[in-house]
């Protein structure tokens, strides 16, 4: 078990003992609803008291947060740690990964189990258990790619929503034509079990075959750098996929979230989608598309160009980054992911000399909030409530963890950020703390980020020293059946008013704060 060398024992109990009174006091908490001055008193990890004026027991460690925001731990609902892909390894294992994203203010992150076709997905989900359970320094949870179709898949997908594998939300791809993808007849049957089952159904929304002849093409024309990536499949082979994948849904009559949005055309076919379908359909975006575009693919160095290769491509027009921020402030997309799928220089190599073998994937799990705080928050797009809501609650809330994470409240679990709005610094792969040796967003500086990071009651980023401890995270088991997905009851939440769920028709938010101070 790997500690930081300044935690302050190996063993865990002691870390927890040490750990579990703390007093955050004279911050302004920031939910999703919300800003209100108050304290924040945690024990065993769980937060027992907010208000002023508490009644505090001895040996409580205080945190002063005035001038500070207290919010909710990120909820990273898109990782890759430890996949093997396209002759590949990633760089960042779920100890290093989850170590990142605790640094950056994320304290959950959910990752991909990916089989391969013809694997039994059971299996497979064994196998990240097996690569997770004693390495992740914050609570993680798990979608499950369904990467083929058979009758045995869907009695897996029915076993993997029992109690006992805790899988709420099942990846289906429609590029990766000859690895991962499922023609439409397959999708339509896997959407419906997912919509049977009161599980999410996800889309990696592409068109694999108008890539695969693209790439024929531009191979034999001989193109093969990195910007050959990008030309295989530009906006319109991604916004064909998410119409088509919203159409499958609507005809399953089940609710459907997309991944990786990385175009103004594909939230343009999502908003359309939106507002027709009988079933809330769900959009995500990246750390990456939000914070840097496709004109990368053309810097001479492989290495740079090679490093911003990801499946949907990052888009030339420079407009994408911001276009991609008012969507997230206006609700046009839901949340924001990082897609970490970090790859070494000497593996992105693979495809020097044809860009459709470069391994697919960029960083983000460290970056995405500072990134997205530095873009939209400091450019006055988007208030801190709806960059919790992006950033924490919407993922809480469509992946059913809701309240336990997502919100800091009374019985929520102690996973807080405290956020300096005036920490400030320039990203860099020489400074950051993924594994992999090159950063995307390298050389931006940025303003605002995590002064203190609490992870179920323990103080892991403290006071800008990094302190996780390999395997305090624990596997969380995402239930079925979402309130916020299938709107079966509005959880009412303590002393807050009957909470409306996510919903397709929530009224497009003006720019600016609507949240009560
Ligand atoms: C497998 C993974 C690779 N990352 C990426 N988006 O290129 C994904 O497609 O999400
Ligand atoms: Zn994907
Ligand atoms: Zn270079
Ligand atoms: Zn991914």
């Amino acid at each position: 078990m790997t500690v930081d060398a300044t935690a302050t024992s190996v063993s865990g109990v002691n870390i927890k003992s040490s750990q579990n009174r703390l007093l955050i006091k004279n911050g302004r908490i920031v939910n999703d609803d919300g800003i209100e001055e108050a304290d924040v008193y945690i024990e065993d990890g769980i937060i027992k008291q907010v208000g002023r004026n508490l009644i505090i027991p001895g040996g409580t460690r205080t945190i002063d947060a005035a001038g500070k925001l207290v919010m909710p731990g990120g909820i990273d609902p898109h990782t890759h740690f430890e996949l093997e892909m396209m002759g590949a390894k990633t760089a960042d294992d779920f100890y290093k990964g989850t170590r990142a994203a605790v640094a950056g203010g994320t304290t959950t992150i959910i990752d991909f189990v990916l089989p391969e076709k013809g694997q039994s997905l059971l299996e497979a989900y064994a196998n990240w258990r097996e690569k997770a359970d004693n390495k992740v320094c914050c609570d993680y949870g798990l979608h499950v790619g369904v990467t083929w179709w058979s009758p045995a898949v869907q009695k897996e997908m029915k076993q993997l929503v029992s109690e006992q594998y805790g899988v709420n939300s099942f990846k289906m791809f429609m590029a990766y034509r000859n690895t991962w993808m499922l023609d439409d007849y397959d999708l339509y049957c896997a959407i419906e079990t997912c919509a049977e089952l009161k599980a999410l159904p996800q889309v990696h929304a592409e068109n694999g075959h108008i890539i695969a002849r693209n790439t024929e093409k531009l191979l034999a024309a001989g193109v093969t750098r990195p910007e050959g990536h990008q030309l295989s499949r530009d906006e319109e082979v991604e916004s064909e996929a998410v119409n088509r994948a919203c159409v499958i849904a609507n005809q399953a009559n089940s609710p459907l979230y997309i991944v990786h949005m990385m175009s103004k055309s594909a939230v343009r076919a999502l908003q359309l989608a939106r507002n027709k379908q009988k079933q809330p359909v769900y959009g995500e975006t990246l750390a990456a598309t939000v914070g840097t575009d496709g004109t990368h693919y053309r810097n001479s160095c492989f290495r740079h160009a090679a490093a911003h290769v990801l499946s949907p491509p990052l888009r030339p027009d420079p407009s994408t980054p911001q276009a991609m921020v008012e969507a997230l402030a206006d609700d046009h997309l839901q949340l924001i992911g990082s897609d970490n799928c970090t790859f070494h220089e000497k593996d992105k190599e693979i495809g020097k000399g044809n860009f459709s073998k470069i391994p697919n994937g960029v960083n983000g799990v460290e970056d995405r909030m500072t990134i997205l705080w530095q873009k939209g928050v400091n450019t006055g797009i988007m208030d801190p409530c709806r960059f919790v809501a992006v950033t924490s609650s919407s993922a809480a809330k469509i992946f059913n963890l809701w309240p336990q994470k997502g919100r800091v409240a009374v019985n929520s679990d102690a996973d807080i950020v405290v956020w300096d709005p005036r920490l400030e610094k320039t990203i860099t792969a020489a400074s950051h703390k993924q594994a992999v040796d090159f950063n995307i967003f390298e050389g931006q500086h940025v303003v605002g980020g995590p002064q203190y990071v609490i992870v179920n009651g323990r103080v892991c980023l403290d006071d800008g020293e990094l302190r996780v401890v390999e395997g305090l995270g624990k596997f969380l088991k995402t239930p079925i059946n979402s309130p916020y997905v299938y709107g079966e009851q509005n959880l009412s939440h303590g002393d807050h008013d009957l909470l409306e769920p996510l919903s397709r028709d929530s009224p497009d938010r003006v720019n600016g704060s609507s949240v009560p101070t």
